[in-house]
C-alpha cells in the first residue's frame, strides 16, 4: 500500500494558543484539517461565549489566504459558568463544549474547578441540551501516583458523573490506559474519546530514551507498553466511540527544555502521517478513515466533510524546529524521517 485517501478529516483536540504563537502554527493545522476543536486554556482562559467570539475571530484573521479551515470553539469550565450561559453557548452555533480542567492537573488548569459537586446545575443543563463535555481525565491529588492518575480519575469521577448525568455527553479526552479505553467501549453512545499520536506511537520509555526527553513530556503522561496496545487494539477495532484529536500542544523550546519543563508534544506539523504510521502498524490502515473524519462529527452531530485528502508512502525529514511566534518549537521526531506524508503539499 502506497497511498492512502480518506475523507477530508478533523482534529477533535487541539491547543492553537493566541497572537503570534497561533498565527506560526494555525497553517500547519489548517492544511491537514477541515475542522478542530480548539481547546480554550489561554490565559487568561476562554471562560464566556463573548470571549470564544473574539478568539475564533482572531483565529480566522490569522487564517492562510484562501484557507476553509473552520474553529469550532469550546469553553473552559469555572464555577462561574452558568446553566444560562452554555445554553447561549450552544444556540452560538460556534461553541461545541465546555472543557473540564481539573484545577491544577495540567498546562493552564489554575482556573479549573477542584470537583464537579458545585458546577451539577450546569453540566445538568448540558444534558438536556446536548452540549458535549469535554474531559481532561485525571485527578490531582499528589497522593496519586501520576501514572495512576486517569485511571483513578475513572472511579472518583467518571463513574459517578455518569451515574448522576446518564445522558451527558462526555468525550474522554487524550486517552492513555486500558482502563480508559475499555471504560469508553463499555459506557454509553453517549461517550467517546480522543486518542493522539503519541499515545498510540510511545510508551513511557520514550521519556528516558538515552536521556531525559522533554519533548515526549505531556499530560497525561505517557504510559507502559501494555496500555499503548490497549489504545491501538481500541483504535483498530474500528469503534465508532474513538476519534482523532491530536493534542497538539506547542511550547516554545526554553519552556520545555528547562528544569521544569512543559507538558504538552507539538505533533500538528505531520499529524496525519503520524497516525497512518500508527494505523499501518496495527494492522488496520482501513480503519483509519472513520477514526480521522466519520467518528468525531457524528458523536458532536456536525455533517462529516467532503472532499478528500491522500497521504502518500514518502521518506521526509522532519525539520528540527519550526519558528513559534519569536521563539521555536521542537516537533515530535524531530530531525527524524517520517514514512508518510500529505500529498499535495
Ligand atoms: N497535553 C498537554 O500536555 N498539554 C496541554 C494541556 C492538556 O491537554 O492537558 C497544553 O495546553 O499544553
Ligand atoms: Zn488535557
Ligand atoms: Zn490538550
Amino acid at each position: 500500500m502506497n497511498s492512502l485517501t480518506i475523507t477530508r478529516p478533523d482534529d477533535w483536540h487541539l491547543h492553537l494558543r493566541d497572537g503570534a504563537l497561533m498565527a506560526s502554527v494555525l497553517p500547519h493545522t489548517a492544511r491537514e484539517f477541515a475542522r478542530a476543536i480548539v481547546m480554550p486554556n489561554l490565559k487568561p482562559p476562554v471562560t464566556t461565549v463573548a470571549l470564544a467570539a473574539e478568539y475564533r475571530q482572531r483565529i480566522l484573521t490569522a487564517l492562510p489566504e484562501g484557507s476553509d479551515f473552520q474553529p469550532l470553539m469550546t469553553l473552559y469550565l469555572t464555577s462561574g459558568l452558568t446553566p444560562d450561559e452554555v445554553v447561549r453557548a450552544r444556540d452560538s452555533g460556534f461553541v461545541q463544549g465546555v472543557k473540564l480542567y481539573p484545577a491544577g492537573a495540567t498546562t493552564n488548569s489554575e482556573a479549573g474547578v477542584a470537583g464537579l459537586d458545585g458546577v451539577m446545575p450546569t453540566l445538568e443543563r448540558m444534558a438536556e441540551i446536548g452540549l458535549p463535555f469535554l474531559v481532561h481525565g485525571e485527578v490531582t491529588d499528589p497522593a496519586v501516583d501520576v501514572f495512576d492518575r486517569e485511571a483513578a480519575f475513572i472511579e472518583c469521577v467518571m463513574v459517578p458523573l455518569l451515574q448522576r448525568l446518564p445522558t451527558l455527553k462526555v468525550v474522554f479526552e487524550h486517552i492513555t490506559t486500558r482502563q480508559a479505553a475499555q471504560f469508553v467501549l463499555e459506557a454509553g453512545d453517549n461517550v467517546g474519546a480522543t486518542v493522539t499520536p503519541q499515545h498510540l506511537l510511545m510508551n513511557r520509555n520514550a521519556l528516558f530514551q538515552g536521556g531525559i526527553r522533554p519533548h515526549h513530556y505531556c499530560l497525561p503522561v505517557l504510559k507502559r507498553e501494555e496500555h499503548r496496545r490497549a489504545l491501538m487494539t481500541a483504535v483498530a477495532s474500528g469503534s465508532r466511540k474513538f476519534f482523532l484529536g491530536t493534542d497538539s500542544a506547542p511550547h516554545a523550546q526554553h519552556t520545555k527544555e528547562t528544569a521544569c519543563g512543559c507538558a504538552g508534544i507539538y505533533s500538528a506539523h505531520a499529524a496525519l502521517a503520524f497516525y497512518a504510521e500508527a494505523f499501518e502498524a496495527a494492522g488496520a490502515p482501513d480503519k483509519l478513515e472513520a477514526f480521522a473524519s466519520f467518528n468525531g462529527p457524528d458523536f458532536y452531530g456536525l455533517p462529516r466533510n467532503t472532499g478528500t485528502v491522500t497521504l502518500v508512502r514518502e521518506s521526509w525529514a522532519v525539520p528540527t524546529s519550526y519558528p513559534f511566534g519569536e521563539h521555536d518549537v521542537v516537533p515530535l521526531r524531530a530531525g527524524e524521517s517520517l514514512s508518510w506524508r500529505l500529498a499535495g503539499q
